[in-house]
């Protein structure tokens, strides 16, 4: 686990002393809004995103794509719709692709999708692009993506560890063609390599070799959003060899997208619901999406509650009891921080199994749930693949975040049920939530008799 940077900032999580009943609308998808931002600058025509989601890691991909020369104009469109503005109301980004030139910087903050899909877009840049971030970027993998554009022609200055910082020498054209990589330690490096393919003299066809792959879903939406832009995608799925992919050389259209709801970011919400016995509407779940999150309707109706998809959005309804799980998690990895704290509150034991990758996220997210979920009382064991959770009475004090968003949100749930949880640096939900802290007391607002701990 990386060290936990000092932060002397707690949030007294709100105790639940009811059963909440709210509707929670949830912002864009993270994975979703930075697929469309890359597929919309790499395509040969203007496009639009619209309800975007606007957080550090988007953030960090719209800056990151502007240095490289694209247009991204933010605007609030009308319903009434001029020529230029897309159908509906509210935010919306236009795109305007352009030449991609260096020399530019690129901060990646410590978003995966930003550090691994962007190295590939530069490639195609004519001049360096210089790629840093923060400490963490430095330890998380980012080997594949290299060691693939590098035997696809690109010309990359990196370090010792195959990893950041690093920069990519554009040649304003990459020869691209077939290539091997493990991808076991992130599904991220097959997106990364797809999703800027069409643009490569000859396409990309990418072999996973490694054993495992984790997080198959992300991969289904980098596919399907290709495909939506126009592009020629051959996958195992659609009967092509196991572990390959193949993306043949094309234009990308420009598209109007409408970015879905992050259903990954709705776990805190449902899980509320399940824990209080109450009940939380999500509005604008999709019928159908390759979004890892929709699986919380089946892993969370297993631990104990029910759900129905609604005209009103998806409708998740808790008894108050939580019963344990034994879940393989590994097509649905970041899901694990917010169902290990419902576990931990469960009246059994869970296992969470097939996430030994989580070790390499935003922090070691393994030993920092098995730590702060102990140091509350807990009893909670890393196993070689991930959690084994066994519920104990807990008690509140300190819960450390180490700059995870998905560590912040999780330690909210358990401060649902547990009297005087303090979560430190709660402002790290801006890496894909930025408006968590409101968001929760909205709903908890709903509660009857909802306390705010007292801080300790
Ligand atoms: O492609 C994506 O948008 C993501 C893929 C997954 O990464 P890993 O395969 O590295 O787990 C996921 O955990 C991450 O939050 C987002
Ligand atoms: C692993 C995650 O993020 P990233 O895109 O930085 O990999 C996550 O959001 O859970």
């Amino acid at each position: 686990m990386t060290e936990n940077p000092a932060h002397t900032d707690l949030w007294p999580a709100p105790l639940a002393t009811g059963a909440v009943d709210a509707t929670v609308t949830v912002p864009g998808s993270k994975s979703v809004t930075n697929r469309a931002l890359v597929l919309a600058a790499l395509a040969s025509e203007p496009g639009w995103l619209r309800r975007p989601l606007r957080s550090r890691d988007t953030l960090l991909m719209a800056e990151a794509l502007r240095a490289m020369g694209v247009g991204i104009e933010e605007t609030v469109s009308s319903s009434s719709g001029d020529a230029d503005s897309p159908a509906g109301s509210g935010e919306a980004w236009r795109v305007i692709p352009a030449r991609l030139r260096g020399p530019a910087t690129v901060d990646v903050g410590n978003a995966g999708t930003v550090m691994r899909f962007l190295p590939p877009v530069a490639s195609l840049a004519d001049g360096p692009i210089r790629f840093d971030g923060d400490p963490r970027s430095y330890e998380r993998p980012l080997h594949g993506v290299i060691d693939a554009l590098r035997a696809l022609g690109a010309r990359i200055d990196d370090n010792e560890r195959g990893a950041l910082p690093l920069t990519v020498h554009g040649g304003g054209a990459l020869e691209g063609g077939t290539v091997e990589i493990d991808a076991s330690s992130s599904s991220q490096f097959v997106s990364a390599l797809l999703l800027s393919g069409p643009r490569f003299n000859q396409g990309v066809e990418v072999r996973h070799t490694g054993s495992v792959l984790p997080s198959m879903p992300h991969i289904r939406m980098t596919v399907d959003m290709l495909r939506q832009a126009g592009a020629q995608v051959d996958t195992p799925e659609s009967g092509g060899e196991p572990n390959v992919w193949r993306v043949s050389p094309s234009a990308l259209l420009g598209r109007d997208v409408v970015i879905e709801p992050d259903l990954s970011n709705a776990a805190p919400f449902l899980a509320a619901a399940l824990i209080t016995g109450g009940r939380v509407t999500i509005p604008d779940w999709p019928e159908r999406t390759t979004q890892p999150g929709d699986a919380l309707r089946e892993i969370f109706t297993a631990m104990g509650g029910s759900c129905e998809l609604t005209e009103a959005g998806l409708v998740f309804s808790g008894t108050g009891r939580i019963t344990g799980i034994d879940a393989d998690l590994h097509e649905v990895g970041e899901l694990t921080p917010v169902i290990a704290a419902v576990a931990a509150l469960a009246d059994s034991e869970s296992t969470l199994r097939g996430i030994a990758h989580l070790r390499l996220h935003e922090t070691d997210r393994l030993a920092a749930l098995a730590k702060e979920i102990n140091e509350l009382g807990g009893d909670v064991t890393e196993t070689a693949d991930g959690l084994h959770i066994r519920p104990r009475p807990l008690h509140g004090g300190v819960f450390h975040t180490y700059e995870d968003h998905r560590l912040a949100t999780a330690a909210a749930v358990i401060g649902l049920a547990v009297d005087g949880v303090q979560v430190e640096n709660v402002a790290t939900t801006a890496k894909t939530l930025p408006d968590f802290p409101e968001l929760w007391t909205g709903m908890l607002g709903t509660v009857a008799g909802a306390t705010t701990a007292p801080r300790v």
